[in-house]
C-alpha cells in the first residue's frame, strides 16, 4: 500500500495531501466509511432500508437509481446530516480509529464535516455563502482548519480559482454575480481547498446546461483522480456515473439491488431493475 502527501493538480501545480490519503485506491484494504444495517423510513417505501455499504480511500462510489429511490436521503445519512432511524455509519479517522458518526456529539460531527469532509450540493448556492466574496468562500474553509495567514489564504484561494477555471481577477466578486457553471466550480473549489478525505456530491451537474455539464464533469474527473479523494456521488444520470464512478450501487425503492464495478454493472447488469435502467438509456 503506497502513501504520499503530494499530488499533481490538473493545472500542473503540486498540491499537498493529508498524510492519511492514499494515492493507490485499488490497494486500499480498509474502508474509510461504512454503513451497517442503515435504515431511515419517512413512510413505507419512502427513505432507505437495511443498507450495507463501504467507501474505500480514493475510490469513487456512485449511487444510482430512479427519482425517489432514496439516494439523496442515504447520502445525507452517510455524510452526517441526517440521523437514521437505525443502524450505524462508521468513519476511519486520522488516527485510524473507527468512529461512529451518530454516537458523536452534534458539535464533533459538525467539526468533522467542516474540517475533513466536503459536500457539493446540486444547487451551488446551497453550498456557498452568496454574500461573501469568491475568495472568502474558499478562504473560510482554510480558516476552519486553523490557517490564519491572510496572504497565504488569498494565494491558495487564487490558485484554486485558477484550478477550477475561474479568472483569478474575480476573487473579490460575490458568487451571486457568477453564472451557474462558475458557481458550481466555486463550490467545488471551496470543498477541495482543505483537501477532504471524502467528498459527497449530490447531482453536481444536475442544474446545468448540457454543454456546461460536460465541461464540469471533465474537470471533476481530473480533480478527483489527481487528488485521489474518496467520493460518494449521487446521480440518476448513468452517463455521469460511467464517467466518474469506479463502483456503483443501484437503488430501487430504498434498497440496494445491485453493486459492482461500474463497467460490469452497466455493461452486464444482473438485476432486472438495473437492466431496465440501462436499456432505457440505450433507447433514448
Ligand atoms: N424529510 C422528508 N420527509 C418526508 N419524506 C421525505 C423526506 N425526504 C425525502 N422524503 C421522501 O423519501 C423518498 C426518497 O427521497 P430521496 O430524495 O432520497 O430520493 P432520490 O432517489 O434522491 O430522488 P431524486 O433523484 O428525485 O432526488 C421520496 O419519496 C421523498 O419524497
Amino acid at each position: 500500500m503506497q502513501s504520499s502527501n503530494l499530488a499533481t493538480s490538473t493545472q500542473g501545480n503540486t498540491i499537498e495531501l493529508p498524510t492519511n490519503q492514499l494515492l493507490n485506491p485499488v490497494n486500499a484494504e480498509q474502508p474509510l466509511l461504512w454503513a451497517k444495517n442503515l435504515t431511515q423510513l419517512f413512510a413505507p417505501n419512502k427513505g432507505f432500508m437495511e443498507i450495507e455499504c463501504e467507501v474505500y480511500p480514493g475510490e469513487v462510489l456512485g449511487i444510482v437509481g430512479e427519482s425517489g429511490s432514496g439516494k439523496t436521503t442515504l447520502l445525507k445519512a452517510l455524510s452526517g446530516r441526517l440521523t437514521p432511524d437505525s443502524g450505524e455509519v462508521l468513519y476511519r479517522n486520522e488516527d485510524n480509529n473507527a468512529v461512529s458518526l451518530y454516537d458523536m456529539s452534534e458539535s464533533q460531527r459538525r467539526k468533522l464535516l467542516r474540517t475533513q469532509w466536503g459536500i457539493v450540493h446540486q444547487h451551488p448556492l446551497d453550498g456557498l455563502r452568496p454574500y461573501i466574496s469568491a475568495g472568502g468562500n474558499i478562504g473560510e474553509r482554510l480558516m476552519a482548519i486553523g490557517q490564519r495567514h491572510y496572504g497565504d489564504i488569498r494565494t491558495q484561494a487564487k490558485n484554486w480559482l485558477v484550478e477550477v477555471e475561474i479568472p483569478e481577477d474575480r476573487i473579490d466578486d460575490l458568487p451571486i454575480t457568477f453564472s451557474g457553471g462558475m458557481q458550481q466550480r466555486l463550490q467545488i473549489a471551496r470543498n477541495l481547498v482543505m483537501k477532504p478525505t471524502i467528498l459527497f456530491m449530490d447531482e453536481p451537474t444536475g442544474g446545468l446546461d448540457v454543454s456546461v455539464q460536460a465541461k464540469l464533469l471533465d474537470l471533476l474527473r481530473q480533480l478527483v483522480s489527481s487528488l485521489s479523494i474518496a467520493v460518494v456521488i449521487v446521480t440518476h444520470d448513468l452517463g455521469v456515473a460511467r464517467l466518474l464512478a469506479d463502483r456503483l450501487m443501484v437503488m430501487k425503492q430504498g434498497r440496494v439491488v445491485e453493486t459492482g464495478l461500474t463497467d460490469r454493472v452497466l455493461d452486464d447488469p444482473k438485476h432486472p431493475y438495473t437492466q431496465l435502467l440501462v436499456s432505457s438509456i440505450l433507447q433514448n
